[in-house]
């Protein structure tokens, strides 16, 4: 029973016109944005970090990021399905900003990574 209350899916307020719909939406919003934003802060910082385009895309931390988020996602009574198709596509665009913001670093003066040097 207690196990139930707290799950996120719960947490929607029972709606009875778009316009509840909607405010509720935009009220996750206001704090979905921040965080999203504040997620895309370290992909600059890993942009530098890897200084490497052959680096940016990583096939095994993704799918250990989906292994992560499903069953998270599933704890709170959401769907897991929904959180990997959710997850991999904003990965997708976390991947072009690391490698936009790599491209500007570059601008910027930062140094191709020698081959073979290690990362800090
Ligand atoms: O963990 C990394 O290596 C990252 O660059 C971050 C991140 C992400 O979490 O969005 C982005 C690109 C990689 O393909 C894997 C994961």
């Amino acid at each position: 029973m207690s196990e139930n209350i707290c799950k996120a899916f719960d947490k929607a307020a029972p709606c009875a016109s778009m316009d509840e719909v909607r405010a509720g939406v935009n009220a996750l919003d206001d704090v979905l944005v921040p965080l999203l934003v504040e997620r895309s802060a370290y992909m600059t910082q890993a942009a530098r970090v890897k200084n490497d385009e052959g680096l940016v895309r990583d096939e095994a931390r993704i799918q250990a990021i989906v292994d992560r988020v499903r069953p998270m996602a599933a704890a709170q009574g959401g769907d897991a399905d929904l959180m990997e198709r959710l997850y991999r596509a904003m990965m997708e665009c976390y991947i072009d900003f690391e490698h936009q913001e790599l491209a500007r670093l570059r601008g910027q003066g930062l140094q191709p990574r020698a081959p073979g040097a290690a990362q800090e």
